[in-house]
């Protein structure tokens, strides 16, 4: 009966994604909706991006401008009820948006183009960044990112909160991997700041309820979270983990759609799935067992069991351990090396390895979402979370 139900539920969740770029934010319609338009769509695209990488905070008045042209090139004309007269800032972007009025498609994506080229030159020439600095991308603050050695790597950067994944930080992983796809590196890296490489998913995530309550909360949940991780399963450049401390959670499970996984003998992989009243994501559902066997797999997505570093070694989960004192040099010593090897070949190399499951592993994707979206309703999942928050006191 439980799974009739469920079947229900996951069909309604298909049909969820034609209404998609009404309900998710920027960066997420950016993902969608790249086939939509014809040439400009790109130009827009990529000033999407750009927005993000601006030197300068264009102030609130710009940025009101560039959300209202953002919304009418990508939904057409205000559709929304008006907000409440005391939410005053969905009121001002409704306002800048309203006031648009049936300024067609084109013509918005064409003035929001134009707007951050404006706003590009005048950011550029008036920002005096030495070359050295420039390594980092700006326009992340969950994140370092920097490029080098054809080398782009993304550092996880919440260490105070064990590199947690909040929302934003959800988001600003897919624009870098955005970003990172079409840079000139060979390949990326991702690792973390501070003592863990990540906490898994940022469990204060599920306290900030929208106006539609909790069932709409978990659906926008779902819908970043098939999102986050199609992009993984999209990335077409070698993807590295550089995992220097322990892993929890999502930060595991998506381990199984990169192509190295180097660990610090430090290092440990946990996903606590049950203990917390939720199920696996990440494509673990598929990958794990694929690359483990069944029964390692259910040990670890079913009852929770914490590996080593070593004993993630022996499973296949992790190409290689090194000790922790030499971690980083051993590790970025192998993976410049690797970086000089031809671009293309390596490329079209992972294309060759990958390209014949990725429908395989959209449609898990989809699935794990979908089932996680319900689960997140659970008693047996709020009652976890509230656990946690509450020991931490942050309730
Ligand atoms: C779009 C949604 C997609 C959802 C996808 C779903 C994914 C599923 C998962 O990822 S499940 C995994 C969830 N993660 C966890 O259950 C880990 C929770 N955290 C812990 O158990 C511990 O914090 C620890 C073992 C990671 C570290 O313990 P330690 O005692 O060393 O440190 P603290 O607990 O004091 O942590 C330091 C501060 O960091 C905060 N924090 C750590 N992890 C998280 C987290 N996952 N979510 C939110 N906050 C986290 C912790 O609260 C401390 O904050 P404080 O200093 O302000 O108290």
């Amino acid at each position: 009966m439980a799974v009739v139900g469920l079947s229900g539920r996951l069909a309604r969740c298909y049909c969820l994604r034609a209404v998609r770029s009404s309900l998710c934010v920027p960066a997420l319609q950016l993902h969608v909706s790249k086939t939509a338009m014809g040439a400009s769509q790109k130009d827009f695209e990529s000033a999407v991006n750009q927005v993000k990488l601006l030197k300068k905070d264009p102030g609130n008045e710009v940025k009101l401008k560039l959300y209202a042209l953002y919304k009418q090139a990508t939904e057409g004309p205000c559709n929304t009820p008006k907000p409440g007269l005391f939410d005053l800032i969905n009121k001002a972007k409704w306002d800048a948006w309203n006031a648009l009025g049936n300024l067609p498609k084109e013509t918005a994506r064409q003035n929001y183009v134009d707007l951050v080229s404006g706003l590009r030159s005048s950011s550029d020439s008036s920002s005096q960044v030495k070359p050295e600095a420039d390594k980092k991308q700006a326009g992340y603050e969950t994140l370092v990112i920097t490029s080098e050695d054809h080398i782009t790597k993304i550092m996880l950067n919440r260490p105070a909160k064990k590199n947690a994944l909040n929302t934003q930080m959800y988001q600003e992983i897919m624009l870098a991997l955005e970003a990172a796809s079409k840079d000139d590196s060979t390949i990326t890296v991702f690792t973390g700041s501070g003592d863990y490489y990540s906490s898994g998913n940022d469990l204060t995530n599920f306290t900030d309820i929208p106006p539609g309550g909790v069932e709409e909360k978990a659906k926008n949940g779902a819908i970043l979270l098939r999102d986050f991780v199609d992009c993984f399963i999209d990335f077409p450049k070698p993807l590295v983990a550089v995992v220097n401390g322990p892993a929890v959670g999502i930060s595991v499970t998506i381990l199984g759609l990169f192509d190295l996984v180097y660990a610090s003998d430090r290092a440990t992989f946990h996903t606590p799935f049950s203990h917390l009243g939720q199920t696996p994501e990440g494509c673990s559902s598929y990958t794990f067992p694929k690359i483990m066997g069944l029964a390692k797999a259910v040990e670890m997505l079913i009852f929770g069991k914490k590996l080593t570093a070593g004993e993630a070694y022996a499973q296949g989960l992790v190409t290689e351990v090194f000790p922790d004192s030499t971690f980083e040099k051993e590790v970025w010593t192998r993976l410049k090396a690797y970086s000089k090897l031809p671009r293309n070949a390596m490329r079209i190399s992972k294309q060759i390895i990958r390209n014949h499951e990725k429908e395989k592993l959209h449609a898990i994707n989809a699935e794990e979402s979908s089932i996680l979206q319900e689960r997140w309703l659970s008693d047996e999942c709020v009652n976890a979370v509230m656990n946690f928050l509450s020991q931490k006191a942050k309730l």
